[in-house]
């Protein structure tokens, strides 16, 4: 029976940052994938073909836009098999880097099967027993399907087979309006499907500040999709082609295609977790600050642990694992500044607190606010929907959300400044270039500062000094 100092049980984005720094650290790492290839939902069901889906569409938006810029209009005769060939392409060049080859020229055991623990130290896959000092459990998430009446048998896409669709669903109706449902209920709508969302709460993204939650709804009803909030499906059935999609306050939707996106189910069963003595609930394998599970020497990162299901979360946590696995220093985790994106356009980018949460702390923060209307570059580039929003306290930044063009990268330099506790004084300080949106940042902070400059006191003060001072 083999011994392996790690064994790694799962090879999407945490599984494999670990494996490749444990190898080329020159540890005998095992690693093992259920799927035939490496990579796991980010790179063949979820980040990679969504942003790729949603550009395409971009593009398509962009075409029927040209009189906007004074140019033709071109309507898009999509052909969602291209599209998706597209998709398919760009997978396959980001696949490189996840190619097994590379994982085993660093001297990585890479197994492809069904990993399941048999004891605290022992995984099975395929007929072969390994042995391991430590392990990784990275098995991630799976789209979470609810108990309606009637679904399985009407049938629903997932993120799984979403980007493998080769025909355009004339009508598609999206079950939820978390950050999936709404990506890919804008691109399909830009490619020409007649798209409705159904949100069970009030507001779209009910994690995000409201206010900036309800802006995104606006912008994307007056691209002419149709949005229920507060709504619960209750039944669905199949009337020949046509699913029907039976909602609270007897509303029925027809359509031709139902997207299922109403969050994810951490990956625990079929593990034997039990066996390997690992506490764990349907909610996910609960770790420490060091991503230790209950059996210390086995750790997990990842969808599988949360508490953010995001790549570069899982990429994060895997460094703590490395850290303390590897290592053997007692690195832990620190969420306090932890920026996220939904890839709409505009894009809803977060990092920190909302205005909300840190009244729940206690705290009477200061809100800062700045339209894109007002920034030249967002002018220039006909991308004027949405705002920034700072949440602040004593001139320290608790948290921002920003709407608008480009927001995901905007939203690192807020992010940069809490983590270096740079205060809003520091933004408004830093010279930025002309014309870019960046300059948002310091527009939302000068309105802090404009408050006081153009007060009666400090026009007194100028009198009073231009008086004096010949
Ligand atoms: C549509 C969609 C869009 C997304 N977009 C973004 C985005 O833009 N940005 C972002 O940060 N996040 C995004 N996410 C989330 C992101 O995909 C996940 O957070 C990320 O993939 C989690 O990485 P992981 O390593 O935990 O799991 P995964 O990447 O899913 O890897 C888990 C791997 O474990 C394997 N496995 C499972 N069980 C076993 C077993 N018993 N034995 C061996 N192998 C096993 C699986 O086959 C899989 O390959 C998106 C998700 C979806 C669904
Ligand atoms: N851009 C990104 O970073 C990105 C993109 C996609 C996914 N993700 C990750 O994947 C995770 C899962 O995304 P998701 O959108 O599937 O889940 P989610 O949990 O974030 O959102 C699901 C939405 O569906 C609603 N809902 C739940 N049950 C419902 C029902 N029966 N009927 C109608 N609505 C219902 C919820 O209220 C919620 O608004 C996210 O939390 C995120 O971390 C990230």
């Amino acid at each position: 029976m083999k011994a392996r100092d790690l064994v790694i049980l799962g090879g999407g984005a945490g599984g494999l940052v670990v494996a490749s720094v444990a190898a080329q650290l020159g540890l005998k790492v095992t690693l093992i994938e259920k799927a035939d290839k490496l990579g796991g939902d980010c790179l063949h069901y979820g980040c990679v073909p969504s942003k790729t889906l949603i550009h395409a569409a971009r593009v398509a938006s962009l075409m029927r836009r040209g009189p906007e810029f004074g140019l033709p209009a071109c309507e898009a005769d999509v052909d969602l098999g291209k599209v998706a060939d597209h998709v398919q392409s760009v997978i396959e060049r980001i696949q490189v880097h996840d190619d097994p080859e590379r994982f085993r020229s660093y001297g990585c055991e890479v197994l492809f099967g069904m990993a399941a623990f048999i004891n605290p130290r022992k995984v099975q896959v395929n007929d072969q027993v390994i042995r391991g000092r430590r392990f990784v459990i990275a098995t991630g998430s799976q789209p979470f399907v609810p108990p309606i009446e009637g679904l399985q048998d009407a049938g629903y896409l997932t993120n799984e087979d979403l980007f493998a669709l080769r025909d355009l669903p004339r009508r598609l109706v999206v079950l939820g309006g978390g950050p999936v449902g709404l990506e890919m209920a804008q691109a399909f709508a830009r490619l020409g499907s007649q798209v409705t969302v159904v949100e069970r709460l009030p507001h779209l993204l009910p994690q995000e500040d409201p206010e900036v939650a309800d802006a995104l709804r606006t912008q994307l009803e007056s691209e002419g999709m149709v949005i229920h909030v507060a709504t619960t499906v209750e039944r669905v059935s199949r009337d020949g082609y046509t699913t029907l999609v039976g909602c609270s306050e007897g509303l029925t939707l027809e359509t031709d295609a139902l997207l299922v996106a109403v969050g994810r189910r951490p990956v625990v069963e079929g593990l034997g977790l039990d066996m390997a003595g690992v506490v764990h609930t349907e909610k996910g394998i609960p770790v420490d600050r060091r991503q230790r599970t209950s059996q210390k020497h086995i750790y997990a990162c990842g969808d599988v642990c949360g508490p953010y299901p995001l790549t570069h979360m899982a990429e994060y946590q895997a460094g703590i694992v490395i850290g303390n696995a590897i290592f053997r220093v007692p690195k832990k985790t620190d969420y306090r500044v932890v920026p996220w994106v939904t890839y709409t356009d505009p894009e809803l980018a977060r990092v920190g607190m909302t205005e909300q949460q840190a009244r729940d702390t206690g705290i009477e923060p200061e809100v800062l606010r700045f339209p894109f209307q007002d920034i030249d570059r967002a002018i220039t580039d006909r991308e004027t929907a949405g705002l920034a929003k700072l949440v602040v306290h004593k001139k320290k930044i608790l948290g921002a959300s920003i709407l608008g063009p480009h927001a995901g990268e905007l939203i690192h330099e807020i992010a940069l400044a809490m983590k270096t506790g740079a205060n809003i004084g520091d933004i408004s300080a830093t010279i930025h270039a002309y014309p870019t949106l960046a300059q948002v940042h310091r527009r939302t902070v000068n309105t802090f500062y404009g408050k006081k400059l153009f007060s009666p006191g400090t026009r007194r003060l100028v009198k009073w000094i231009n008086r004096l001072v010949p």
